[in-house]
């Protein structure tokens, strides 16, 4: 071709700010010509034109003002520094007034967009994974030169003739250091992230924007972690998000129907709503859809670098190749009429579910609820009870979090309950238990020991909440299929001078006994060698994924909960339960979910409250509190019980 590059002094924009040793800058007028137009976006023009004898794509933006021209310069700047063959390659550029334009490399139409909503291409399986491999390549070497892209969509993907995508559209992309200077202040006083995202089709770029961005936070090499598997998801499902469809338009159409700007916002940020996964019968495998919602977990932090990305990607790329002998399985297009109406708010208040559950299973006749199996004798040791409790979503989007406790939990005066629920896939299994358990505790009559009692209470609720799960997926009401919600369990229940300790999963309780922690539960993890192997036995495979051993296709940390319909009777509700005698000895109970013991051990635990103002709700505070601040990017419930009298003086601050 011989485009010539003036020497590097004299190749420069007509400020003077781009240069390049390898791109020329302002072409002659002679040298090029524009063809057809190829795309009109909201920013720019794109024209098939021919360049020395080539053919390429010009860009030709839209500049109407003095800040136009500051991104176009701002953008070239950027461009020639970037080479790399999963980028659409800038060529040249004329930089000059009164012509502005870029010239990049030409990929013939259509481009991913277009080619999954208008061709209804289906790719197979290895082809969406060779081009997420691709795509996570050029993204990591953006990523190392500090540049955030910060529009990643099929539209922005172009194809060459062997189907390798070519990232294009930098009009968003930024060095991650100018983002920190420039963004914060005005995004935030303008209500509106800067570099000309306001576009006509607001919800059709929001489906992309990852829920910090959509909060306003600024932009990380994250988002577009987030905005890649949104994409990769949108390749495999072959559908656009949010929607049943394929076809581009009415797709966008529905879409707009469907939520208006705020409610998708409200949704993909508060309630943690993405789009539908492929089903599992179209022959992807696990490893992937598990990479996918790693991709797009609410908290940034937690979403895997392209580094990872690429390495697993290319664990994933092995086995697809190792059993390749198998056809291929295509992500058929007949999968079209299984994906059927997906809605993907759930409207139910799973509270008031778990509520009207226990009102249906009342006995009629009045209960005289006497726990059996407890020594009523005056000469036995009193605890005095006083409590508090303390929840905080912590640095999640979403509280999946409950607990509740019960005083009265019987006509007795001496029998309380206590209990927390910390909730997965949703908080829905969490909502229904903190209603359902103690209203379960406090129906068990004479003749049921604790023990039993507690027990029956996980494993009915567990049972109940699945039913409702299924009955409301039949009715329509709940018309997301593949949702499997649980949560793990720990209920405490004093009667009289004993302390019973049911648990199902990685919440705690632990008794301050002499000052020394004695604990009152065992996690049940599938790190746990016994757990797993009651897991496996029970026909659910535990596997190593990442970073630790996981369950089933859920890739579930924890062995036992209630819900988790999908991982069921595997991972059991059936709790463990441990009685143990009160005395003396004993000061106080602490209960929280994971996401305290996460980061504080049993023993600073009860070195924080040794160090606090003896109330239970302050120590339950301070214990979140510290918890956060150790790093802890969970939700956090601590609920903490003192078992003898606090003496006023210690209570004073
Ligand atoms: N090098 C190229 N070769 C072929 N087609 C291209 C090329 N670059 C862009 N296009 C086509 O033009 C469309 C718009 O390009 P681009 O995304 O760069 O413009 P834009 O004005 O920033 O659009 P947007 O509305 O997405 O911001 C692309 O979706 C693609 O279809
Ligand atoms: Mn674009
Ligand atoms: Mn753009």
């Amino acid at each position: 071709m011989g485009l010539e590059v003036p020497p590097e002094e004299s190749n420069r924009c007509v400020r003077g700010c781009c240069r390049s040793a390898t791109i020329p800058l302002h072409l002659p007028p002679a040298s090029f010509s524009l063809l057809s137009p190829i795309a009109r976006g909201s920013e720019s023009t794109v024209y098939e034109a021919r360049l020395g004898g080539e053919r390429v794509a010009a860009k030709k933006p839209v500049l109407s003002t003095s800040e136009d021209l500051d991104k176009f310069h701002y953008q070239l700047q950027l461009l020639c520094e970037l080479d790399h063959p999963g980028l659409a390659k800038l060529t040249a550029a004329h930089a000059r007034p009164p012509n502005y334009l870029m010239f990049f490399d030409f990929f013939e139409p259509p481009n991913l967009a277009d080619k999954i909503h208008v061709e209804e291409w289906s790719p197979s399986v290895q082809q969406v994974v060779a081009i997420a491999s691709d795509l996570a390549k050029a993204l990591q070497y953006l990523h190392i030169l500090g540049v955030v892209h910060r529009d990643i969509k099929p539209a922005n993907i172009l194809l060459d003739k062997d189907l390798h995508p070519h990232l294009a559209d930098f009009g968003l992309a930024m060095f991650q250091k100018d983002i920190k200077r420039v963004s914060v202040e005005n995004w935030k006083s303008s209500g509106k992230p800067t570099g000309g995202f306001h576009k006509k089709n607001m919800v059709g770029t929001l489906i992309y924007m990852a829920p910090e961005i959509l909060r306003k936070d600024i932009h990380t090499e994250k988002s577009d972690v987030y905005s890649f598997a949104i994409s990769i998801n949108e390749l495999l499902t072959g559908v656009v998000p949010y929607t049943d469809l394929r076809a581009e338009a009415q797709a966008h159409t529905v879409l707009e129907m469907t939520y208006t700007e705020q409610q998708l916002t409200a949704a993909v940020v508060s309630q943690g709503l993405r789009p539908a996964l492929a089903l599992p019968k179209s022959g992807v495998p696990l490893a992937l859809f598990s990479l996918i919602q790693r991709c797009w977990d609410p908290d940034p932090e937690k979403r895997p670098s392209f580094g990872n990305i690429i390495d697993e990607l290319n664990i994933i790329q092995k086995h697809l190749v190792s059993s390749a002998c198998l056809p291929s399985s295509p992500v058929s297009k007949s999968q079209n009429d299984n994906i059927e109406a997906h809605r993907y708010q759930e409207a139910l208040n799973w509270f008031t579910q778990g509520e009207l559950f226990i009102k249906r299973s009342e006995k009629s006749d009045l209960i005289e609820n006497v726990w059996s199996g407890c020594s009523i004798e005056s000469s036995e040791y009193h605890p005095t009870l006083s409590w508090g409790s303390f929840a905080t979503c912590g640095r999640r989007e979403t509280m999946e979090d409950t607990h509740f406790m019960l005083p009265h939990v019987s006509e007795e005066k001496d029998v309380f309950a206590f209990g927390i629920f910390d909730g997965h896939r949703g908080s829905a299994a969490a909502e229904f238990s903190a209603r359902a358990v103690p209203g379960y505790l406090k129906q068990f009559g004479r003749g049921t020991s604790p023990i039993d009692a507690l027990a029956e209470a996980f494993v009915r609720t567990d049972i109940a909440f699945r039913e409702e799960l299924i009955l409301h997926q039949k009715s329509k009401r709940i018309v997301r299929k593949d949702w499997h919600p649980g949560c793990t369990a720990v209920t405490a229940l004093v009667v009289r001078n004993k302390l019973f300790v049911a648990n199902a999963g990685d919440c705690r309780a632990i008794l301050s006994r002499s000052g020394k922690p004695f604990p009152m539960t065992k996690d049940h993890v599938a790190s746990c060698p016994k757990e797993r192997e009651r897991v496996i036995k029970a026909g659910i495979e535990v596997k190593w994924q990442i970073d630790t051993w996981r369950v089933g296709a859920a890739a579930l940390q924890v062995t036992r909960s209630i819900g988790d319909d999908d991982l069921k009777p595997a991972v059991t509700a059936q709790p463990e339960v441990i009685e143990t005698a009160l005395s003396d000895d004993d000061e106080f109970l602490v209960m929280a979910s994971d996401g305290l013991w996460d980061v504080i051990s049993n023993e600073d635990v009860l070195s924080i409250i040794k160090d606090t103002v003896k109330e239970p709700g302050m120590c339950s505070k301070r214990l979140a509190t510290e918890a956060a601040e150790r790093g802890s990017k969970d939700n956090i419930t601590v609920i903490v019980v003192f078992l003898r009298p606090v003496s006023t003086a210690e209570r004073i601050y």
